[in-house]
């Protein structure tokens, strides 16, 4: 039976340090804050937000939502972007995804000035990582991905680490950290239209799954061995459950865990990783801030 990398016990380790340095912030007359952008009254994106702010709180920053209507315009919301690009007690601002339709999200997403973009989506930010310059800001998903494999001693480099799922969120920029000097991995990038998916899957020495699909992959389609990381986060009716569903990620766990090495569990596994991520960004934020004397709460 596969070892299971436990997101939520790493990102425990990982925010407890994190709440010293907080501290140390704070005794220098900075609380790091982060501030969320919430549009519309989706279900999910409510529940996703809400975690994130009491994150930010339990580590002693300030977590604020500004939730807007759904039909909020896309210059109504520039200009709430606008105010908290300006405000120097703002050090990380997120605008939470999926956006209604009718606002153009690639623009909204180059409005949040690149020094405070915690979620790395900025294309300046997305370009510096792309290139290995330590400024960027590092997307919180592929980040909390890397730190769990480094945390676990998963060998990377001359491994195969196949990716399912090409996103601009969690794909791309996982290829660019995982063959990257350090990691050293050989990486392929599969998605939708790729032939003959198991091929691939099956040749895989870490497989990373990030696509959106229960039971994409199957039992057959990995090798004996394998280390998975499962991002999907999908939600099963389940009328035995409080909430009225479940979460289950990509991957059928209860037979591939019995070939793989190591496998990371839904819930419990990549999502606590993006959370303490974006904590460790928005600390980022407030450090760099203080460096350059742009930031300091007013008094
Ligand atoms: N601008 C933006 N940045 C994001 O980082 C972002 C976003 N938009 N839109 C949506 C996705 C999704 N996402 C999750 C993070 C953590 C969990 C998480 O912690 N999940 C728990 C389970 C949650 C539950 O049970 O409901 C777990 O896996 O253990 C889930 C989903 C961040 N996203």
């Amino acid at each position: 039976m596969a070892r299971i990398i436990d997101g939520t016990e790493i990102s425990r380790v990982m925010r407890e340090q994190m709440a010293q340095e907080v501290a140390a912030l704070k005794a220098a007359g900075i609380t790091p804050g982060l501030s969320v952008v919430l549009v519309g009254n989706n279900p999910a994106s409510q529940a996703y937000v809400s975690s994130k702010t009491k994150a930010c709180e339990a580590l002693g920053m300030r977590g604020q939502t500004l939730n807007l209507p759904e039909n909020v315009s896309t210059q109504e919301l520039f200009a709430v972007i606008d105010r908290l690009n300006a405000d120097s007690s703002v050090h990380g601002i997120l605008v939470q995804l999926p956006l209604p339709a009718h606002l153009p999200y690639k623009a909204v997403l180059e409005h949040i000035h690149p020094d405070k973009d915690v979620d790395g989506f900025h294309p300046l930010n997305a370009g510096l990582a792309f290139v290995g310059d330590p400024r960027a800001f590092v997307p919180c998903t592929p980040a909390g991905i890397m730190e769990m494999i480094r945390r676990e001693n998963i060998p990377t480099r001359g491994k195969h680490a196949v990716i399912v799922g090409r996103s601009l969120i969690v794909s791309k920029p996982l290829a660019s950290l995982l063959m990257a000097p350090g990691p050293d991995a050989t990486v392929t990038l599969t998605h939708r239209h790729t032939q003959d998916l198991a091929s691939f899957t099956r040749q895989a020495d870490i497989l990373i799954v990030a696509v959106g699909k229960q039971n994409l992959i199957t039992a057959d389609m990995v090798k004996p061995g394998v280390v998975v990381i499962d991002v999907g986060q999908n939600r099963v009716p389940d009328d035995s459950s409080p909430r009225g569903y479940r979460m289950v990620g990509d991957v059928d766990y209860a037979a591939v865990s019995e070939k793989a090495e190591a496998i990371t569990p839904v819930p419990g596994g990549v999502g606590p990783m993006t959370i303490t991520m974006l904590l460790a960004n928005t600390l980022q934020a407030a450090r760099q801030m203080q460096a350059r004397g742009t930031s300091g709460n007013p008094r």
